[in-house]
């Protein structure tokens, strides 16, 4: 019986993976197969023998007056997937609601305070990764501060996944994430277009979006850059992985926040497990690569269920079961 599932599920695994992946060139279904493999290889086990916060301890920075949500779905999203401790960084006044939406989230009211910098900076020797960006706002103090946070973590090589108003920031500033192999950025369709003005010379073709995005990754220095859109395209400016898995037609607010939450545990996991485990891939692209297909999974079974009225809340009760089909069958 248990054997049975087993098999029926690497059937239907490969079913989904045939449609999922495609790399740069034409690969055989083989190639995918080992792709997927590879992300199930960076996956820490379950076992009795750890204690709390090896499996991750993941920061996010964001959180202001207007937007509370992002920073809270990026975190539990973290949480969700399998980290064990999940900070958020946040304005003073973004503090007490983002603590309200849930009990399991660390929530540091530091932001906008003269001593943001130091204050992020005392637990970073604790952080696995950073997620800056969702739900962070505009503001010139915060952007100011978060140009300093980003120099600290960079110091101490902690990796960065750069999402939303980060992204802002970076189209001003692209030298603050220049040639930081340990970072990579997460843009939607605006954001690729603001950071590929900001950023590239000549113009590229775009609608070879492969090409686009391996452009933009080599002229920040090789960052990581993940195009999200009906199709996400990643790059380390050498290699093109692209995600067209099944997901959903809404597109409600969220679903970014949730992706980046998630891609922070993974990149901590891809890079924690070591090269005999990745096998010569960048451990950064196959995180993306596994971010991007949760993400779409969720919003597959959320849809499912509940068809038009889906919000990123339901996709994040499809976190665990989405996870355990990918990953875990
Ligand atoms: N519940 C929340 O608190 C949420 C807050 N969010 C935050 O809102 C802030 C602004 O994020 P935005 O994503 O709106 O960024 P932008 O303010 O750069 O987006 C500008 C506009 O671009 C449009 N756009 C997005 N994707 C597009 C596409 N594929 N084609 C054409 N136009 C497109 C959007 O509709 C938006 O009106 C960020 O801090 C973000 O994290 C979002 O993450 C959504 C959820
Ligand atoms: N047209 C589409 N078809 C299918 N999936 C999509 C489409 N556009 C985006 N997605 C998926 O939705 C997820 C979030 O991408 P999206 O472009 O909505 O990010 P975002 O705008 O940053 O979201 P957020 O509202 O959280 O800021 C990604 O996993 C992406 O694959
Ligand atoms: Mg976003």
């Amino acid at each position: 019986m248990a054997v049975g599932r087993v098999w029926v599920a690497a059937r239907v695994c490969r079913r989904v993976l045939r449609r999922a992946f495609s790399l740069h060139k034409p690969h055989s279904i083989t190639d995918m197969e080992n792709t997927l493999q590879l992300v199930r290889n960076i996956i820490p086990p379950l076992t009795t023998k750890k204690h709390k916060g090896q499996d991750g301890r993941i920061g996010i920075v964001g959180g202001c007056q207007e937007y509370t949500g992002a920073p809270y779905f990026a975190a539990i999203s973290a949480l969700k997937v399998g980290a064990d401790l999940s900070h958020v960084f946040c304005t003073r006044e973004a503090a007490p609601v983002i603590k309200s939406y849930s009990p399991e989230l660390i929530v540091h009211p530091v932001l906008d305070s003269p001593s943001a910098v130091r204050d992020v900076e005392t637990w970073l020797p604790r952080l696995h990764a950073l997620v800056v960006g969702p739900g962070l706002g505009r503001d010139n103090v915060l952007l100011e501060n978060v140009k300093g946070i980003l120099e600290a973590s960079k110091a101490r090589d902690v990796p960065i996944i750069i999402d939303a108003d980060g992204l802002w920031l970076i189209a001003q500033h692209p030298a603050l994430i220049h040639g930081y192999r340990k970072a990579v950025l997460t843009p939607n369709h605006g954001e690729f277009t603001r950071l590929s003005d900001a950023v590239l010379r000549d113009l590229v073709d775009g609608s070879d979006h492969r090409e686009a995005v391996r452009r933009l990754s080599q002229a920040l220095g090789n960052v990581t850059v993940v195009r999200k859109g009906e199709r996400d395209v990643m790059s380390d400016g050498e290699h093109v992985l692209e995600c067209a898995h099944e997901g959903s037609s809404r597109r409600c607010g969220g679903q970014g926040d949730l992706l980046s939450g998630a891609l922070g545990v993974l990149v901590h996991w891809a890079l924690h497990a070591g090269p005999e485990k990745t096998n010569g891939s960048s451990p950064l692209l196959l995180a993306a690569l596994g971010a991007c297909s949760l993400t779409r999974q969720c919003g597959h079974q959320a849809f499912q269920k509940h068809g038009r009225s889906t919000t990123t809340t339901d996709m994040i009760a499809e976190v665990g079961p989405a996870f355990r089909r990918l990953f875990e069958t």
